[in-house]
């Protein structure tokens, strides 16, 4: 099994292909996912009574499968079937079954067995009902291999009111949706169920934790990395972002501002000279710009100023708002950018990409401009060279002012420290996570970046 590829719908179906060309069937597929399935909603049921909703096709066969293997455990199961099966799999299935569905049911936990890959349009009113009117009359609520009513390939809810589960049994490999907002919200607890689907080759994966490492004996703070800020007209954003910087790894960190900031912690150096000169240093290991820059022409300067001057450099903010085409240098591999969503979709239309969901957008922004692309928000698409990540939901707490400017002054240090802009956007979504976990509720930035430090001690 390969726990970390992400499968769109068709590259499922030709995975599933190739283990029937192997000598599988789709029968003993589904019984293998069925088995598995039912496994789990044994250990979460705990002897409480089981409501099955089938579909129609293989995904419905999923859920007879389920039922039947838990009413061979003793276990209480009725099944809702609104649409006869049509694949030959889940007729099979249904048959195997030695039951006769039921017109409703109310029970301990439900099981969502309507429409897995398959689903073509969003859910019909009666469909919907049924779905939404079984979920609600149950208190615990599993779906398999995917909530119904979602779009499997970009994570869009194709009908209003879908319900939310406690748990998510991804088939054979996790799927775009089971990491993409909207659904990724509503899945609860994901578990993968493995049906021999080996690596295959899928361009998207789920996000590993990265392996820091400390300083070398003889490291100092030059040698570490040196970074470096720059303000603009609301310096607050950059007074944080430095901050970060300050406390993800990089020995040295200024902010070039022309604003006096007597609140500047002093392990952050004040510089208010000129830029080139400070560009100029051969000393520095990376630059960010853009947090609390403005878009006046004189921002527009500063950002065509540090493109001109081809160092690692993150864009972020304001500086995005300015990028264009015709800004990119001509060796963009060193240029990290991190576009939350507002922001992705108006690069796109300056870069004249039209694609249809979070991951399609980064690759093609990625492609287009030669940049990495980090396609924040409560799902972090990391997208170079043809290849993407996802990474895991971190705490909805992250939602409040400043994490952005946080976020971005972790990943500048970590390319002042030597990672590529690709490693630093992993290490800084990843850290930046777990510093919220640690920072508990209710956060503000700058607990956020207090709790730096020891969100990176569990990477070492
Ligand atoms: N393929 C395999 O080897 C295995 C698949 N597994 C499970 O099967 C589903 C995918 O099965 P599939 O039949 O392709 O899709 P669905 O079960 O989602 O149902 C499609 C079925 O429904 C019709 N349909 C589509 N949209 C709608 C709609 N809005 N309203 C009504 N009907 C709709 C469509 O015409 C098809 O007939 C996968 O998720 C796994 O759960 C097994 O797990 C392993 C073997
Ligand atoms: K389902």
């Amino acid at each position: 099994m390969a726990p970390n590829q992400i499968l769109t719908a068709a590259q499922m179906r030709s995975a599933e292909q190739r283990l029937i060309d192997g000598g599988e069937t789709v029968e003993s597929l589904m019984e293998r996912a069925g088995a598995g399935a039912a496994e789990w909603i044994w250990r979460l049921s705990g002897g409480r009574a089981v409501t099955v909703l089938c579909g129609p096709g293989n995904n419905g066969g999923d859920g007879y499968v389920i039922a039947r293997v838990l009413a061979a455990r003793g276990c209480d199961v009725q099944v809702v079937a609104p649409i006869a099966p049509v694949t030959d799999a889940a007729t099979t299935a249904r048959a195997r079954w030695n039951g006769t569905p039921v017109q409703r049911a109310s029970g301990e936990v439900f099981v969502d067995c309507l429409f897995g890959t398959g689903l073509a349009r969003p859910l019909s009113d009666d469909l919907a009902h049924s779905l939404s009117d079984l979920a609600l009359a149950h208190e615990t609520r599993v779906a398999v291999d995917l909530p119904s009513g979602v779009h499997s390939d970009t994570g869009a809810l194709l009908n209003d009111h879908l319900p939310d589960y406690d748990l998510t049994l991804a088939l054979g490999a996790w799927k775009c949706a089971h990491w993409l907002m909207p659904v990724s919200a509503k899945m609860g607890e994901r578990r993968l169920i493995d049906l021999g689907v080996g690596e295959g080759s899928s361009d998207l994966a789920l996000a590993q934790p990265p392996r820091l490492r400390g300083p070398a004996a003889d490291e100092h703070k030059y040698s570490r990395g040196l970074a470096l800020v720059i303000g603009g007209e609301m310096i607050g954003a950059a007074v944080l972002a430095a901050r970060a910087a300050q406390h993800s790894g990089a020995g040295y960190v200024k902010l070039l501002s022309e604003h006096s900031h007597p609140d500047l912690p002093a392990d952050v150096v004040h510089i208010d000279g000129d830029l080139e000169e400070a560009l100029a240093d051969e000393r520095l290991n990376a630059v960010l710009v853009g947090p609390g820059l403005g878009r006046g022409d004189l921002a527009r300067h500063v950002v065509a100023t540090v493109l001109g001057h081809d160092r690692p450099t993150v864009l972020d903010a304001d500086a995005l708002a300015i990028l264009s085409p015709e800004l990119v240098p001509s060796d963009p591999s060193r240029i990290l950018i991190t576009p939350h969503a507002g922001e992705l979709l108006t690069l796109c239309k300056a870069f004249g990409i039209v694609r249809e969901g979070k991951v399609e957008q980064a690759l093609a922004l990625a492609e287009a401009s030669g940049m990495t692309v980090l396609a924040k928000g409560p799902d972090n698409v990391l997208a170079a060279a043809g290849k993407a990540t996802i990474s895991p939901p971190a705490p909805q707490w992250l939602s409040t002012a400043g994490t952005g400017d946080a976020l971005a002054g972790i990943a500048t240090s970590r390319m002042a420290c030597g990672e590529t802009p690709s490693a630093a956007a992993l290490t800084a979504v990843t850290v930046h996570a777990e510093a919220a976990r640690l920072a508990g509720p209710m956060f503000s930035a700058s607990g956020l970046i207090a709790s730096i430090p020891e969100a990176c001690g569990s990477f070492l």
